[in-house]
């Protein structure tokens, strides 16, 4: 079993519950065990104006599948939540991006490990602290001293 993270973000419908209901299937995968999810957090949409907040959070699993297995199972969630590839950086019911999976390093046109803007966002890296807060992020060092160095960008529990 290796160890990997995946974050979760949502700013249609109903966030959290599509979260939470993301997080139980997540925990359901084959060869797949869920031993650790962070609160749920809102924060103001990167990208595009005038969509809502985004609920966000990070889950750890540790798998047996191969990362681009993992991928499939993702999207297949994703879509099951209504997920439509609509404009780039748009609103989304449900996003679920793979940020680590071991010490794998991928560059496909599906799939690249580690994700890369993992060290770049505080709605990725704050629930991330929260359940590995000594995680090293690759090429940046301790995921605390990252958090540090990042631009403030308001992130708060969601509830
Ligand atoms: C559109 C873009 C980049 N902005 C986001 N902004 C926030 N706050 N949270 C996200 O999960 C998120 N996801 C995205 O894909």
């Amino acid at each position: 079993m290796l160890k990997a993270y995946v974050a979760l973000g949502a700013n249609l419908g109903e966030p959290a519950l599509q979260i939470e209901a993301a997080l139980n299937r997540l925990a359901q995968l084959p060869e797949t065990r869920l031993p650790a999810r962070s609160r749920l957090y809102r924060s103001a949409p990167l990208g595009p104006a005038g969509q809502p907040d985004y609920c966000n959070a990070v889950a750890a699993l540790e798998t047996g599948l191969e990362p681009h297995a993992l991928l499939d199972h993702l999207q297949a969630i994703e879509r099951d939540a209504g997920r439509v590839r609509g404009e780039r950086w748009g609103a989304r019911y449900l996003d679920l991006d793979l940020l680590l999976h071991g010490d794998c390093r991928i560059d496909d046109e599906r799939l690249k490990l580690p994700h890369p803007e993992l060290a770049n966002r505080v709605f990725v890296l704050q629930p991330l602290a929260e359940i590995a807060p000594a995680l090293e992020l690759p090429g940046h060092g301790p995921i605390s001293a990252r958090l540090a160095a990042l631009p403030h960008w308001e992130i708060a529990p969601w509830a």
